[in-house]
């Protein structure tokens, strides 16, 4: 039934929709333990900035969730399927449903972005060249490059060029959720600025979920509705940026309300 709002029940279920549930995952590397039973959520629809000091562990919770290092215990959740538990069909299904811009973008540097685009196609479904190569232009063109910008390699192209050839080979399974490692680093702010538009533009035209890895703090005022920070091997606090300005954890408050953090904050609300 539709509400005052015209959503409707289904509407509002959907959007409560936990896409990935992590719950008391705990990893070590060579006996150090990095992550201790760490938990989180993550809802559809959401971008969720996950923030932490260098080295605590951001990277290594990452690569866990996608499978790419081991856990020693814990559950973690993909769209409602333990992927402990995920038969290979499952897995491959889940799989298709995510897109990963790693740091650096990490673009094969013998392909030109078309072909890096269609890796993801070529890997996961077998389209005809023509079919592929259109799709893989629909998604160039949805990440606001030039169409000539297809047939260049990866050194032909700006930092931030490289960064949206990057998140439309993430996109070219039309994902539910992608994860990106520190999309903006390296970019001035005006390529970061125009980067964090893009991917709320995405999320509200492709009800995509997105979960971020930065230090941007202007990408956390502007771009994601949740932050979670990592600390002390788990997730220390989280909530929206005004429970983080609001909060009394030591490193919480230094870095969301240092001096930077502050003129973004009066910035954000002018
Ligand atoms: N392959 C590995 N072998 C050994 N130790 C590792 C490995 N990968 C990560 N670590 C260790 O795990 C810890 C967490 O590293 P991780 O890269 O996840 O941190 P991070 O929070 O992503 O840092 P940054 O913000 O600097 O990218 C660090 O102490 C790191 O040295």
């Amino acid at each position: 039934m539709a509400d005052g709002n015209g959503a409707t029940a289904a509407q509002d279920a959907n959007d409560d929709e936990i896409v990935l549930s992590v719950r008391d995952v705990t990893v070590a590397i060579d006996d150090k333990l990095i992550l201790d039973k760490l938990s989180l959520d993550i809802k559809r629809g959401e971008i969720l900035g996950f923030v932490g000091a260098s080295g605590a562990g951001k990277s290594v919770l990452l690569r866990t969730i996608l499978g790419l290092m081991p856990k020693q215990s814990g559950t973690i959740k993909l769209f409602g399927v333990d992927v402990d538990k995920a038969s290979d069909a499952d897995r491959l299904r889940i799989d298709m449903r995510l897109g990963v811009l790693f740091q650096h973008g990490a673009l094969f540097s013998a392909l030109t972005v078309l072909e890096n685009v269609q890796v993801p196609m070529r890997e996961y479904l077998d389209l005809p060249r023509a079919l592929m190569d259109e799709l893989a232009m629909l998604k160039i063109e949805l990440v606001g490059l030039p169409a000539d910008a297809a047939q260049k390699f990866p050194s032909e192209l700006s930092g931030g060029m490289i960064k949206r050839a990057a998140l439309a080979r993430a996109l070219a399974l039309d994902p539910d959720i992608v994860f990106l490692d520190e999309p903006t680093s390296g970019l001035d702010p005006i390529s970061a600025a125009e980067f964090d538009e893009l991917v709320v533009k995405l999320r509200d035209t492709m009800d995509l979920t997105v979960y971020m890895v930065t230090h941007d703090l202007d990408t956390l005022f502007t771009a994601c509705d949740h932050v979670a920070v990592l600390g002390k091997k788990r997730v220390l606090v989280e909530g929206t940026i005004d429970d983080m300005l609001k909060s009394e954890e030591p490193w919480v408050k230094s870095y969301f309300r240092g001096k930077r953090a502050r003129q973004l904050d009066l910035a954000a609300r002018a």
